[in-house]
């Protein structure tokens, strides 16, 4: 049986975004996001982490290093009982950089790749599912792939008129999110 997601973007929504983070030292949890990860789990929904990561493209850090802050992150997040289902990241950007990465794709938001990939392998019921973001290029890839319920969050960057726009809701953080939404049935 399929089931329900939240679709978490990751800079602004879970850390703070002061741009291009690939160190554990500028990886910052915002207040309370933790424990709202934890509370939706505990509400029945899987917890799917979907962030572009252009830094890699530009050239900024690596794709070792973005995976070595995302075990770390994983570990964190472990130790306080929360336990990711899928994590998808596009490393590319369409004209920054030079490398094998500078290149068009689909993953990266707003395109659906990630949302598409996420759904086949967790069996995801877009139906029942909800993206949080804090840009309207994650409500804008989330739409695409089907997901029902598009929210944005305040902790990251400035909401436009657009986001408000497409936004069914919009929160202060994650934590007024996962205090607002109901149990999976
Ligand atoms: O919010 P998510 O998707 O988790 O990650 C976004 C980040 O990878 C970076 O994405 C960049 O956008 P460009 O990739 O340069 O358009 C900028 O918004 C940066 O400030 C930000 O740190
Ligand atoms: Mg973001
Ligand atoms: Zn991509």
């Amino acid at each position: 049986m399929s089931t329900a997601a939240i679709f978490l973007d990751r800079d602004g929504v879970i850390n703070q975004d002061s741009g291009y983070i690939s160190k554990r030292d500028d990886f910052i949890f915002i207040e309370g996001a933790i424990d709202a990860m934890k509370l939706l789990k505990e509400k029945g929904y899987q917890l799917v982490v979907i962030t572009n990561q252009s830094g890699i493209a530009r050239g900024l850090f690596s794709e070792d290093d973005f995976i070595r802050l995302t075990e770390w992150m994983d570990w964190s997040l472990a130790d306080r009982g929360v336990d990711l289902d899928g994590l998808y990241f596009c490393p590319h950007h369409p004209t920054e950089g030079n490398g094998a990465n500078t290149k068009p794709c689909d993953c990266r938001k707003p395109g659906p790749g990630m949302f598409h990939d996420a759904i086949d392998e967790l069996d995801i019921d877009v139906s029942a599912s909800y993206m949080v973001g804090d840009k309207v290029s994650d409500l804008k890839a989330a739409q695409a792939a089907g997901v029902a319920h598009l929210t944005l969050v305040r902790t990251g960057k400035e909401i436009t008129a657009e986001g408000e726009a497409l936004a069914e809701a919009v929160y202060p953080s994650l934590v007024e999110f996962a205090q607002n939404i109901a149990t999976v049935v």
